[in-house]
């Protein structure tokens, strides 16, 4: 069995500068790994079959799943006649702004290069992984970058200065595809990129903070208004930034005092059930 990670992403910011003709949206925003990671596990079968099995009931097990789709893109494309056995071991939260889905397709497409000897690079990974979701490019790359286009374009640019990340996700799963539909492009409040770009170059913590922004969070909040309960209290117990990832629902905070963390995670159980305390990776091939 040959075992690949996928670490979850978050937004540190999230802007979108119009609607496409094609029903897409032109994202610009910055993304980071952290430390909380899906296992996906491949093993060769003979047959040419492609079998998933996932550790959640939330995760389709078919054509469905985002990490068979990456497994018969490579096999459609490369006319490869073996098949995998593709078992998830999920711990990123399902349809929380995360990318768990898009991070398992990323890994599998990692992997499969390596069990199926197929020689491509990573770039020819990435753009293979724009055909499963927007996601998956940075998911193949990892580290921290900015993604243009509709997602799929990366520039890695600096890591971040250390911190802890506490993740809160409400117990919704969020529509991607309706949180867009319902964002309103006059009513936006654009993030500012390149003062978070500079921030993390300076590795400075501080600034990195005060340019968090999301210009979907606004959407969401008005269709979950939990979320922005959890949003008060990350910030009521001392959270240095908050933001929610993605299209959310999940918010995360940042903290770099270790003591206020537990403080915090504490404070959010009772509103929240799933809570958890991870670092931020922002480092390429980190967790290959
Ligand atoms: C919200 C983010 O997770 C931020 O990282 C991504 O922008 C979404 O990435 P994703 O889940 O991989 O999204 P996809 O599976 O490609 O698209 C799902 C749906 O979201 C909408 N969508 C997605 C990306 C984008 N740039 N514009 C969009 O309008 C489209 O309606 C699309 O049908
Ligand atoms: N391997 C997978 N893991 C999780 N969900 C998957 C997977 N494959 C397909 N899905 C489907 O994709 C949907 C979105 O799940 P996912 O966890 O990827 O969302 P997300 O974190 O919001 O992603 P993103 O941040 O890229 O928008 C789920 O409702 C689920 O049915």
């Amino acid at each position: 069995m040959l075992y690949v990670k996928a670490p979850a992403k978050i937004n540190l910011t999230l802007d979108v500068l119009y609607k496409r003709k094609d029903g897409y949206h032109e994202v610009e925003m910055i993304m980071t790994t952290v430390d909380l990671a899906d296992r996906v596990g491949l093993l060769k079968r003979s047959d040419g079959q492609i079998h998933i099995h996932s550790s959640s009931t939330f995760v389709p097990d078919d054509q469905r799943n985002l990490a068979y789709q990456a497994a018969k893109l490579l096999q459609d494309t490369y006319g490869v006649k073996d098949g995998v056995s593709i078992s998830i071991d999920k711990q990123i939260p399902v349809a929380a702004g995360l990318a768990g889905g898009s991070s398992d397709a990323a890994a599998t497409l990692k992997g499969l290069n390596t069990l199926w000897n197929l020689g491509l690079t990573i770039d020819q990974l990435a753009e293979l992984g724009a055909e499963i979701g927007s996601d998956v490019s940075f998911c193949v790359y990892g580290g921290t970058a900015i993604a243009t286009g509709r997602g799929e374009k990366i520039k890695h640019i600096a890591t971040p200065p250390a911190c802890w990340v506490i993740l809160a996700k409400p117990a919704i799963g969020v529509s991607t595809a309706a949180v867009y539909g319902g964002l309103d492009m006059n009513k936006v409040e654009h993030p500012d990129t390149q003062q978070m770009v500079q921030a993390i170059e300076d590795k400075d913590y501080s600034q990195l903070c005060n340019s968090v922004g999301n210009v979907l969070e606004s959407v969401t909040l008005e269709l979950y208004p939990e979320v922005s309960i959890i949003k008060e209290q990350m910030n009521r117990f001392g959270a240095d930034a908050v933001l929610m990832s993605g299209s959310g629902p999940t918010v995360f905070g940042l903290v770099q005092n270790k003591a206020r963390v537990s403080r915090i995670v504490n404070g959010l159980r009772g509103f929240c059930d799933e809570v958890y305390a991870v670092r931020l990776i922002g480092e390429r091939d980190a967790l290959a």
